[in-house]
């Protein structure tokens, strides 16, 4: 690591070239195809999970950083990719939809997060909102729209795990802690459209330190169809998804 290297990620601020906008996925394999669909894409680092490229849109320069999964990786991520200038940040993930009316293959548009994390907690008390920024979710939402995708906007449930937080029965112990038991349906009786494990933190972390984020995900499984995601629909849906947020990139950029 050289000195002017940031900790984890192993990026300096010369690798970014000016960048303000990060597109930020939970999988180190996604960034090479987000990267991609960008001008002059190059490889930068890989770091435990911590992937990074940049890329160009219209001249101007976006990097792409993967944050792992669930909050404290991701928190390691917004913090060290803002040390080096980086102000916006658009994370595309994958998602279970709980609302019946979802299918597989659709997109969600966060537009705030019920916080079942831990790591939002470090950076503001628990009355403080998860919410994306409105500049952020209608660059997002339009550019969806623009795409023709099948676009849902609305609450996500953001937990540190995906089996006991999200309430999956079907596991080693087959058991979830009372804590979770019913909370599937309590937040589906609220309107929450899905789960997932990175906004809760992220929207907590950036509202509070005046930074903007914006999230998008593809629904990969419903679970009110079924527990795990079918492996055969996850490539379409993911890349449905990240042509949405570059685009989204390009209208903010
Ligand atoms: O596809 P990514 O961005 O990783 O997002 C979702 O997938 C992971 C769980 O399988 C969690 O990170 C969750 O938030
Ligand atoms: O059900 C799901 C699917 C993807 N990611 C999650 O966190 N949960």
């Amino acid at each position: 690591m050289s000195k002017a290297e940031v900790f984890h990620l192993g990026l300096t601020k010369a690798d970014l070239q000016g960048a303000t906008l990060a597109i930020v996925p939970g999988a180190p394999e996604r960034v090479r195809k987000i990267a991609e669909l960008m001008d002059n894409p190059q490889p930068l680092a890989s770091h435990r999970e911590f992937t990074s490229w940049r890329a160009e849109i219209d001249g101007q320069a976006v990097i792409v950083c993967s944050t792992g999964i669930g909050g404290p990786s991701t928190s390691i991520a917004v913090e060290e990719l803002a040390q080096l200038g980086i102000r916006t940040f658009l994370r595309i993930g994958t998602t279970g939809a709980i609302q019946p009316d979802i299918q597989v293959g659709d997109v969600l548009v966060t537009t705030g997060a019920v916080r079942l994390d831990g790591a939002s907690r470090h950076f503001a008390p628990i009355e403080f909102p998860a919410v994306a920024d409105f500049s952020c979710t209608t660059a997002l939402v339009d550019a969806a729209k623009a795409l023709g995708a099948s676009t849902h906007i609305g609450i996500t449930a953001s937990s540190d795990t995906f089996y006991s937080g999200q309430e999956r029965y079907d596991t080693y112990s087959g058991r979830v802690v009372s804590a979770f038991q019913g909370s599937l349906q309590e937040w589906q009786l609220m309107g929450v459209l899905n789960y997932e494990m990175e906004s809760a933190t992220l929207f907590t972390q950036c509202a509070s330190q005046g930074l903007r984020a914006g999230m998008i995900a593809g629904v990969i499984v419903n679970r009110t169809q079924q527990e795990i995601p079918d492996e055969s629909t996850m490539q379409n849906t993911e890349s449905m998804a990240i042509r949405i947020v570059v685009e989204a990139a390009r209208r903010l950029l």
